[in-house]
């Protein structure tokens, strides 16, 4: 028995015109959702605009001496700007050791608790990527920010950041003056008190100026490029170094690009983003998923964007690595079977609606709460944010640094149902290091589109479902010879109309007896009289459900989320003299342990050796140092190292073969035979660790376990 249903549309309703840009309605059919191969979203592509700049926060933050940590960082080598000896290249980053080690702890970390835990379909694809990919995608004509040019130096902006630090800065100028209106003390001379009074003049602002200035600050993001012309006219923006005119906004896209092979004929780019490769590869993974919906891809590799201004060390660079996951889902439920497991989860949300008002203060409430509400968009995308949540604070973030930021509507892709980036607050202020969106059908069916390849998945329906659309129809006799070498496109044209459109289409033949459309690719509008067209409304009977699925996509930036973490984890010893520690958790530590001799005499070396065997055989990563510094200076190196625990070999283990254990925040001891000491680092350190959020509890349960 056939039976008839509705099925709810795929563009999100009353979202904004900009949802289905081809289509006259706000709101789109179902039969747009039911039938992939007559989807058709405008390929306006990617919308970026967005920023690691600091946007204005009331939170109050350790403050980080920046230049201590830089030097440190270089010093100890965790990473170094590339081609050094020949002055570097801006944006161009190398890791050293302890910042290879890093970065590989977190990847592992991330590979456990996503690829696995998930049980998420891993792919590796190319990085260089033909011309045709990503026009289809809408990076050729879309990724790009903006910039403007001094014509007097030829200095280059990166208009969105130049516009938030002229305004930053003229708040800062403000709030200091404020500060000092207030502080002149009576007894100063009059003239000083003049020349005072006017210096503060110049900078102050009227307090209407600094409510727009915040209000613009909040909005950031979401401006075009005409609008921040607008903005840069309105405010006077100069070049700040000589107060010079800029030129008007100029569109910049931030793809490298290439030629593939020795013909120079094949047009290709460094991929900005690994997402592309899980697209095409769609088909191939719903087979190694037995065809099982929902699934996920996921990828980690390089990623290579030309930026405007690469500033802020990791946090804007032009090569990086990037974690990308797509989780494919059927758009008609966006449930996630695990979802309960998370929804107690409390997480900092900073919603659009905040941020539409100029403000900026973050709620924190349960995922549970905010998939309930309606504040995020649906359980799968709430799912991720937690999980997300779940994976920063398991590699050392701070709770308190950490909020989502939902985008405005001006901000996200047209196609995109919401979006959240998870920001992380360092000394540059808050700072994008995870994008996770909703993609909707977008990337499937514009590959699907271009190369009529099926992106789609097909599932048998236990009931068959009647289905009423518009349909088109050719009596190909008489479309072949009037159209010749047209046909194919306006074949193509027709066949990827919405059924909105359709449904117009419809109309203006039984009103006009033919239609008008403009086809891309054919030079005058196209005419198709009634005897060659027809399109009606029909009924079918489906037995097979065939959908194109939407997309959930969280993208990590790892150099961003290392670095951040990095800040979270780096304090000074109060006590020390400038002796600086990076509390990172054991499990990403890149090195666990460090094994020392009280001296060089020989008498320990045995026992040294014997340690370096068992961590070895542990699996836990140690390193020796004999050097002949002092004890404590060579734990100091090693605090700087993040290296949580010290294993200490001295005269009475020579003689027992117990060692000391030191761990590194608390700078506690503890004294054990070799074997314990041994099992307690390997249950403190591996990715099954005890949760280290406080502090020294590795450090308490072992001193628990060997009473
Ligand atoms: N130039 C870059 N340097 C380092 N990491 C980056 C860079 N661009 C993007 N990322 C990382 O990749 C992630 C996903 O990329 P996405 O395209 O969402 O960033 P974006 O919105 O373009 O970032 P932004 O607006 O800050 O340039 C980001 O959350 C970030 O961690």
């Amino acid at each position: 028995m056939s039976v008839p249903q509705t099925i709810a549309c795929l563009s999100v309703p009353f979202r904004t015109s900009r949802s289905l840009v081809a289509c006259s309605r706000r709101v789109c059919c179902s039969s747009c959702l039911q039938l992939p191969a007559r989807l058709r979203f405008a390929s306006t592509g990617i919308v970026r605009i967005s920023s690691t700049k600091p946007k204005t926060s009331t939170m109050s933050v350790p403050t980080i001496d920046r230049d201590y940590l830089d030097g440190l960082l270089k010093r100890r080598f965790f990473f170094a700007p590339a081609f050094d000896i020949y002055g570097g290249v801006s944006g161009l980053y190398d890791y050293g050791p302890p910042g290879c080690a890093l970065q590989a702890n977190i990847v592992d970390v991330w590979r456990k608790h996503f690829v696995l835990e998930e049980d998420m379909l891993e792919v590796d694809c190319t990085m260089l990527t033909p011309y045709e990919v990503l026009k289809t995608s809408g990076h050729v004509d879309k990724f790009a920010d903006w910039m403007c040019r001094d014509p007097a130096t030829g200095e280059i902006f990166r208009v969105d950041h130049l516009v938030e630090e002229v305004l930053e800065s003229r708040l800062k100028g403000d709030k200091e003056a404020r500060g000092q209106a207030t502080e002149i003390p009576d007894g100063v001379e009059e003239k000083k008190r003049k020349k005072k009074v006017k210096e503060i003049k110049a900078v102050k602002l009227d307090d209407a100026v600094v409510a727009e200035y915040e209000e613009v600050l909040a909005k950031i993001d979401g401006y075009s490029g005409p609008e921040l012309g607008e903005l840069m006219k309105k405010y006077n923006i100069v070049n700040p170094a000589t107060g010079g005119p800029l030129s008007e906004p100029l569109e910049f896209n931030l793809m490298f690009e290439t030629a593939i092979g020795p013909s120079g004929q094949l047009k290709g780019y460094l991929r900005p983003e690994t997402a592309q490769g899980q697209f095409l590869n769609f088909s191939k993974l719903l087979d190694s998923n037995n065809t099982k919906m929902p699934f996920a891809s996921a990828s980690i590799g390089k990623s290579f964007r030309n930026e405007i201004s690469p500033r802020s060390g990791l946090l804007r660079v032009r090569e990086f690595l990037m974690a990308e996951i797509e989780h494919f889902v059927d758009p008609l439920n966006k449930s996630h079977p695990r979802f309960p497991e998370v929804s107690d989860t409390k997480l900092r949300l900073l919603s659009k609606t905040t941020q539409q008002a100029g403000r900026t203060e973050v709620t924190e409430v349960t995922i549970g709460e905010a998939v309930q509400t309606g504040l995020v968009d649906n359980e799968t995308l709430g799912y991720f944010l937690a999980r997300i949540y779940m994976f920063l604070i398991k590699i050392g973030v701070d709770h308190n640094r950490l909020r989502f930021r939902q985008h405005m509507a001006n901000e996200m892709a047209h196609y995109a149902a919401d979006c959240w980036d998870a920001e992380l607050h360092t000394s540059y202020g808050w700072i994008e290091c995870v994008g996770c969106a909703d993609r909707s059908a977008y990337d499937l069916t514009v590959h699907s589109n271009r190369t009529n390849e099926k992106l789609v998945v097909r599932q048998t329906l236990a009931e068959p479902l009647t289905v009423e659309a518009f349909e088109v129809e050719l009596d190909k006799k008489k479309f072949g010879p009037k159209f010749k070498k047209d046909g194919k496109k306006i074949e193509q044209f027709l066949t990827t109309r919405t059924q909105c459109e359709l449904e117009d289409l419809a109309k203006e033949l039984s009103e006009k007896l033919k239609i008008t459309a403009d086809v891309d690719g054919v030079a005058a509008p196209v005419e198709i009289e009634k005897s060659i067209i027809s399109i009606e409304k029909k009924t079918r009977l489906e037995h097979v459900r065939e959908y194109t699925p939407n997309v959930i996509e969280p993208s990590f930036g790892i150099g961003r989320i290392l670095y951040s973490m990095i800040e979270h984890n780096f304090w000074i010893r109060p006590e020390s003299d400038q002796r600086a520690v990076l509390s990172f958790p054991p499990v990403i530590a890149p090195t666990k342990v460090l094994l020392v001799p009280l001296s060089n005499n020989e008498a320990f070396e045995p026992l040294m050796k014997e340690l370096s065997r068992l961590l070895r055989r542990a699996g836990v990563p140690a390193k020796v140092d004999d050097s002949s510094a002092t004890i404590g200076r060579r734990y100091a190196r090693n605090d700087e190292l993040g290296t949580p625990f010290g294993i200490t070999v001295d005269f009475q283990s020579v003689q027992d073969r117990t060692v000391t254990l030191r761990e590194r925040d608390s700078t506690k001891q503890v004294r054990g035979t070799v074997e314990q000491i041994i099992t307690a680092v390997q249950r403190m350190v591996g990715q099954d660790a005890v949760p280290w959020e406080e502090g020294t509890k590795g450090l308490a349960s072992f001193e628990a376990a060997s009473e």
